[in-house]
């Protein structure tokens, strides 16, 4: 048996290992032992001292294949910040490993996580991005911050944070885990349409700067994914980060809060109460609705490809809230009322994703069409809100 002992400064899971002399190698690579600062020691070794970060790489490629093999393969859990929203929870049940969740519950419920709880390979932690966290994980999916311009603008101090220093805990998080090529461990950032601001190019292709205002009320927001993105590119040349980036664009399906804010959930709401839809002036605005299950499997594709991004996630179905309110009037009730209502400062004209890129590079676009998507969100809207189907 060989010793490996933990000589500094330590996170309670990495004080004291011990294994057998093939297993050391693992340690050693296991990217759990990857913090900068700490010097492991190997007691039969006699005194080795090794600084870990600095000569991982380089004894990475010192080993024998099957041990670095036997190394990558040892599972350890994906890490998804944020699972609590609708569109997290659905990664969650399209994905068959093992995960370990973390959520502030800032914008989700525990509710929507019913059928997960207890499940073997599920673990809910709560933590705030904006802390640091020690754990060992091999994907992080960094979903986190609020994405609906009523929450993110309720806080928007909070919303900057979670996107400057969430970011930048989930990238330390990665560099320690040790996300680089060699290895499938990877971080992706689901960032936002919003990059593009107001824009003024149409539809929007991912070699667009933006058109964003960087002191509104939208700013805490969409800056603040903006800076996220710089920061995971500053890591990806600096430190060798392997990283994916999604460009989301307007996201829609069941499981939404149903006092999210966002149009669509706002809208199915409100016909199913009876109350007129408040279309936000002047009406003409233009969004890009995307089914989750098809934005997900977007996600997916990206994070498992070889294509670090950004790349453009939406359905480049594009329509004015006044045809989407036509759309939820016709399906849901013919008898609701349309009231325009007054707008929020600096909402963008006009949205719409250019995807060429997410079809070239992954394969992918979407399947679900907004008229038939809408069906599906209203189900779920009419068992929550208790209004069956007349
Ligand atoms: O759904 C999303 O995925 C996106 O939602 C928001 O972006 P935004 O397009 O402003 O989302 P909504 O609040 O749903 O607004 C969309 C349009 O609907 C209008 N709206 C909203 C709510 C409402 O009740 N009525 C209404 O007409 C707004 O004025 C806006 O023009 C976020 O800021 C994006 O980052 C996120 O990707």
């Amino acid at each position: 048996m060989t010793r490996i002992q933990h000589i500094s400064d330590h996170p309670p899971e990495v004080s004291v290992q011990y294994s057998t002399s093939s297993q050391l190698y693992t340690e050693y690579l296991n990217p759990r032992f990857s913090e900068s600062h700490y010097i492991l020691k190997t007691l039969d070794f006699d005194l080795e001292v090794v600084e870990f970060e600095r000569k991982s790489e380089q004894w990475r490629r010192q080993l024998p294949m099957e041990i670095t093999n036997q190394c990558l393969n040892r599972p350890r859990p994906h890490l998804h910040c944020e699972i609590l929203n609708f569109f997290s929870l659905h990664c969650f049940d399209v994905c068959n490993c093992e995960v370990i969740v973390a959520d502030n519950y800032f914008t989700g419920s525990k509710d929507n996580l019913r059928k997960w709880i207890g499940h073997p390979r599920f673990e809910l932690i709560r933590h705030d991005v904006t802390e640091p966290l020690l754990i060992e994980v091999d994907q992080i999916y960094h979903l986190a911050c609020p994405a609906s311009p009523i929450f993110y603008k309720y806080n928007p101090v909070k919303t900057i944070k979670t996107n400057v220093i969430g970011t930048l805990n989930m990238l330390g998080l990665a560099k320690r885990v040790g996300a680089s090529m060699i290895m499938s461990d990877r971080i992706l950032l689901t960032s936002t349409s919003e990059v593009y601001g107001d824009p003024l190019v149409h539809p929007q292709d991912e070699s667009y700067w933006g058109n964003v205002n960087p002191i509104g009320v939208r700013s805490c927001y969409d800056e603040g994914k903006r800076v996220a993105e710089t920061l995971m590119f500053d890591y990806h040349r600096q430190h060798g980060i392997e990283i994916r980036i999604a460009r989301i664009f307007n996201t829609y399906g069941p499981r939404m809060n149903i006092d999210d804010g966002r149009v669509v959930s706002n809208f199915i709401a409100q016909a199913l109460r009876g109350e007129p839809l408040t279309v936000q002036a002047p009406g003409t605005q233009t969004r890009s609705f995307c089914y989750v299950s098809d934005n997900v499997d977007g996600l997916i594709r990206l994070m498992e490809g070889e294509h670090i991004g950004p790349i453009n996630i939406g359905n480049p179905g594009e329509f004015t809230m006044l045809e989407l309110a036509e759309t939820v009037k016709e399906l849901i009730d013919p008898e609701v009322e349309i009231k325009v209502v007054e707008n929020t400062p600096d909402d963008p004209r006009q949205r719409k994703p250019d995807i060429t890129k997410a079809r070239e590079l992954l394969g992918w676009e979407p399947k679900i069409k907004l008229r038939d998507g809408l069906p599906l969100m209203e189900e779920d809207f009419r068992l929550r809100l208790g209004v069956p189907k007349k």
